[in-house]
């Protein structure tokens, strides 16, 4: 039996889930309280906390890609550097570019019938905000929405994976390097730390993780009406159309599925490739593989992150090989490597396979062979709508075609994942696979108020719609309008 506050008697991840709960109640009060002292800080304070974290991240950069190697077993410090860093970097230069435009008042129009008068949105910080995030992109993921949050003039709590323990540590060096604790913190635990965090009442919540999570932490955030925004996962379909050649397609697609070993949001979930290409496709993936990814032992093919996930993918081919799959590796496991699971190519699948109901977040691909492109639609009408979808062609009418029966949280044409760094655009998903968005001018908005201003002069034309009803102005305004 233990009291509030004694933690002696706890086992030490206990006592460490107790303490950061309590820590997590008191800072949020904490940043409430400078939140009302300071509601809406200036852009030149904004921007310097954003530069402040700049200057942060690239003086830990070293060590926080070696940290994050280690929570992964092994990650290639170039992948951490070129995908998770460098893309918050990135980030933050667009956001302190563009900031001063996104926070300008913004004029709108008035109808005829309510001159002369203004109407105006004024975009205000929301207050404290929660920032909850996954384990793959440890960096890009905490950082990113705390960027958008901050250029929208809030204060925020973060609490990133319990997976990555020492990417996190760096993280917490960065965030105590660049801000103060009434400004932004991060809060640490697992599971339960999590779902207490998700009961506090933020200003607003954004939730990046999976579905599943996703409707608990929806679930708790409504009993504070706060709102949510929910970055999730799904199954993202790559269609090959049948104008470009099997290894056009591949080169596109190979990296962005081996990037991480598979385990990002984005990643090509299942292959839809024209039956006549069915064997040029697999040919091509084996050398163009072999091409990236020569030895894979040398450290550039990222490790499964740990046990748990690495026994759930081989049960996953397991089960899809039992159910009549036939599964074509690109390679043999690495030997000096925890957690190796090269490329899997998965063929003959079919929808009874686990690999075709679950999102995979990992380095397993099925490939569907289809007969035209309308039975390819069909069958990414017959999956939840993705966060994202991926189309190779070159031909406009194709082209049209798919994005006019298909939805997606974002495409991305020739190319895989790296619509994602594209910072003028919004990322988010659909149905499952999300609610809302970040990234863009549509971060600054999600974290902000987008408060209505409407202002009369000295003229108030108002009364001549006033009773006495019937006069003549009433009966003008009627013809006039109600045409
Ligand atoms: N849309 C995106 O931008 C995006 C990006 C990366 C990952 N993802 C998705 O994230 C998933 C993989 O990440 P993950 O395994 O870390 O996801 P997860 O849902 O298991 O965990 C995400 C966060 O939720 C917390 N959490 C766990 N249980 C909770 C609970 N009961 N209540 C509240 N919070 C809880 C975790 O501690 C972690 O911080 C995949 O589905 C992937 O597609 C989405």
């Amino acid at each position: 039996m233990h009291t509030q506050g004694n933690f002696e008697t706890l086992d030490p991840q206990e006592a460490h889930n107790k303490q950061q709960l309590q820590k997590s109640r008191e800072i949020f009060e904490l940043q409430q309280r400078a939140f009302r002292e300071s509601p809406f800080p200036e852009e030149k304070l904004r921007k310097q906390q954003l530069v402040a974290l700049r200057k942060a991240i690239i003086k830990h950069q070293d060590k926080l890609v070696k940290a994050i190697s280690a929570d992964f077993g092994c990650r290639s410090f170039d992948e951490t550097l070129l995908a998770d860093i460098l893309p918050t970097v990135l980030n933050i230069d667009h956001t302190i570019k563009h900031l001063r435009e996104w926070m300008k008042p913004e004029k709108r129009s008035v109808a005829m019938l309510f001159q002369p008068a203004q109407a105006r949105i004024m975009y205000q910080p929301l207050g404290v905000v929660g920032i909850m995030a996954p384990w793959n992109y440890p960096v890009y993921l905490s950082l990113g929405p705390l960027i958008a949050a901050i250029a929208a003039g809030n204060r925020a709590m973060i609490k990133p994976s319990e997976y990555c323990p020492y990417g996190n540590r760096v993280l917490n060096e960065i965030i105590e390097d660049a801000f103060s604790v009434d400004e932004v913190c991060m809060i640490e635990g697992g599971a339960d730390v999590a779902a207490e965090f998700t009961q506090l009442p933020f200003d607003h919540l954004l939730f990046t993780g999976s579905t599943n999570v996703g409707k608990k932490v929806m679930a708790a955030a409504a009993e504070n009406l706060t709102p949510v925004t929910l970055e999730l996962g799904g199954k993202s379909p790559a269609i090959v159309a049948p104008d470009v050649t099997a290894d056009f397609a591949v080169e596109r697609i190979l990296y962005g599925k081996c990037l991480n070993a598979g385990q990002t949001c984005v990643a090509p979930d299942y292959i839809l490739c024209p039956e006549d290409k069915l064997d040029e496709l697999i040919s091509a993936f084996k050398t163009r593989f072999q091409q990236l990814y020569p030895d894979i032992d040398n450290g550039d093919y990222t490790s499964i992150v740990n046990d748990a996930q690495h026994a759930r993918l081989k049960s996953w081919l397991k089960d899809a090989q039992e159910k009549g799959a036939e599964i074509i590796s690109l390679a043999e496991p690495g030997e000096s490597r925890q957690r190796s699971m090269p490329l899997q190519l998965v063929t003959k699948v079919n929808t009874s396979m686990t690999i075709m109901q679950e999102e995979i977040f990992g380095p397993i691909l099925p490939i569907i062979a289809y007969k035209d492109l309308k039975q390819a639609i069909q069958i990414v009408h017959s999956q939840p709508r993705p966060l994202a979808l991926y189309l190779f062609t070159l031909s406009q009418r194709l082209e049209n075609q798919v994005l006019r029966h298909t939805h997606a949280g974002g495409v991305c044409i020739n190319d895989t994942v790296t619509h994602v760094g594209q910072d003028d655009l919004p990322f988010g998903g659909i149905g499952p696979s999300g609610m809302g968005s970040y990234h863009a001018r549509e971060g600054f908005l999600t974290f902000s108020k987008a408060k209505s201003i409407f202002k009369r002069g000295r003229f108030n034309s108002a009364k001549m719609a006033f009773p006495p009803y019937g006069n003549l102005v009433h009966r003008l305004i009627y013809r006039w309008y109600l045409r």
